[in-house]
């Protein structure tokens, strides 16, 4: 699966990897949704309107709907008998010439009206009390169209109200609200089974025993699958055994059907190497990429199950996340944006090692950005205190401070 030189994959590769990964292994499945519940996905074919906005020509203020040629005096203003009132939601009957008709907002325009008085505009300036057959005294020259939302000027029946990989957000549904369509078919989310392992990990509120760690993987990684879009079937902790592991891998594929398994720890170089002993005899590769932290990673399928590993510690967790798997769940589904990537001035110096891409943590602030903590993988504490990525390139062992840097914004 490509090169992987003295200094590991580069970072490029590995995201084509990951992404090549995804793409041949997902079949996309599209599921019907209420529209409320589908805010915030992605719509799995285009929609064409079934009908015209506005669906009839309709008044944009209070006031009279008028034939305009009525009103042609050149100045003056003329005098109109007053018609029946037209309320919004029912049908309008005929205007007859020399005639004006009250009109509410949002009322349907009557058959030989072509524009529309604001109420203020007329003598006398209320409808009430104002009896049909009056005389109402309107402003002479009113142009053809005048506050006449017609049919179809906001979109006409048969073109295309939203394309295939729209996001639906609050204006998107509204449209489809207003078009009478009740549910939208989105695209369903990636369905991913989340393992944490080591025998020194511990699930949160439980009480450690000496030489153990809450484990942080789980929450980081599927907060992370949840913001992106992703749907965690079923995350569980695994201790370090590759029997019991592969046993427990292979009970719960059974069980979920699933798009992508997902793991941490266990991958690197030490002597209990969970996932890498269940796993590289089985068609998943681990490799080390040209970055810190995050390098190790492992890749493959599993049963035909696209399989990533990520490292264990946190931050090497969330960055391989944020440099693999959410640029390709972007491309893929849609969803999420991809980060907002600016250039900062660093506040101070950044060593890197060499050949490697060195991706700190930061806080960004009106185009600087201070480093929080160290390079250190473990500190959890400083990843919580940033808001940024920085990216220190892989040719760069020293940034000096003022140096310009790409930061990845996390918000
Ligand atoms: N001799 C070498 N040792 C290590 C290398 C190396 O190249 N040669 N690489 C280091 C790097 S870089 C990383 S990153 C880690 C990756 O190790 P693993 O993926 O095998 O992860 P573990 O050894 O299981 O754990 C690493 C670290 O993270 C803690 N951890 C694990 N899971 C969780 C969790 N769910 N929540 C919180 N913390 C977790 C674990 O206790 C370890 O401290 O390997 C280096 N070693
Ligand atoms: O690759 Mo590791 O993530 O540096 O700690």
């Amino acid at each position: 699966m490509g090169s992987t030189g003295n200094r590991g994959r580069p970072v490029q590769e590995h995201q084509d990897a990951v992404a090549q990964l995804l793409a041949q292994n997902l079949r996309s499945r599209t599921q019907e949704r209420s529209l409320e519940a589908a805010a915030g996905r992605i719509l799995a074919g285009d929609v064409r309107a079934p009908g015209s906005l506005p669906p009839f020509a309709n008044s944009q203020m209070d006031g009279y709907a008028v034939r305009s040629t009525d009103l042609d005096s050149g100045g003056a203003a003329v005098e109109l008998a007053v018609a029946a009132a037209i309320p919004a939601g029912a049908p309008a009957p005929g205007l007859a010439p020399g005639t004006a008709a009250p009109i509410m907002t949002g009322a349907m325009l009557p058959e030989g009206a072509d524009a529309v008085v604001p109420i203020e505009r007329a003598v006398p300036d209320t409808f009430y009390p104002h009896p049909e057959g009056e005389a109402v005294f309107l402003p002479g020259s009113v142009p053809a169209g005048q506050f006449v939302r017609s049919r179809g000027s906001d979109i006409a029946a048969g073109d295309m109200a939203l394309a295939a990989g729209t996001r639906l957000g609050a204006a998107q549904l509204g449209l489809l609200a207003a078009l009478g369509i009740p549910v939208a078919s989105v695209r369903a989310p990636l369905r991913v089974l989340l393992l944490s392992t080591g025998d020194e990990v511990v699930e949160p509120g439980r009480p450690l025993a000496p030489g153990q760690i809450h484990d942080a993987n789980t929450t980081l990684l599927a907060v992370s699958l949840r913001e992106a879009g992703a749907e965690v079937i079923r995350s569980r902790i695994l201790a370090d055994s590759p029997g019991d592991f592969l046993a427990a891998l292979r009970e719960d594929l059974s069980r979920h059907p699933v798009d992508l398994i997902l793991t941490s720890g266990g991958i690197s170089k030490g002597a209990y190497e969970v996932v890498r002993l269940a796993l590289a005899a089985d068609g998943v590769e681990f490799i080390s990429v040209a970055m810190q932290p995050g390098g190790p990673q492992g890749i493959g399928t599993v049963d035909g199950v696209p399989f990533l590993a990520f490292p264990g510690n946190p931050v090497s967790a969330l960055v391989s996340f944020e440099v693999f798997l959410r640029p390709a769940l972007s491309a893929l589904t849609g969803l999420p944006a991809p980060r907002r990537v600016l250039t900062a001035l660093l506040a101070e110096e950044a060593l890197s090692p060499a050949g490697k891409l060195q991706v700190r943590r930061g806080q960004y602030d009106a185009g600087t950005v201070a480093l929080v903590g160290g390079p250190g993988s473990h500190l959890i504490h400083a990843l919580a205190a940033s808001n940024a990525l920085v990216l220190v390139p892989e040719e760069t062992e020293r940034l000096p401070a003022g140096s310009e840097v790409t930061v990845w914004l996390l918000e």
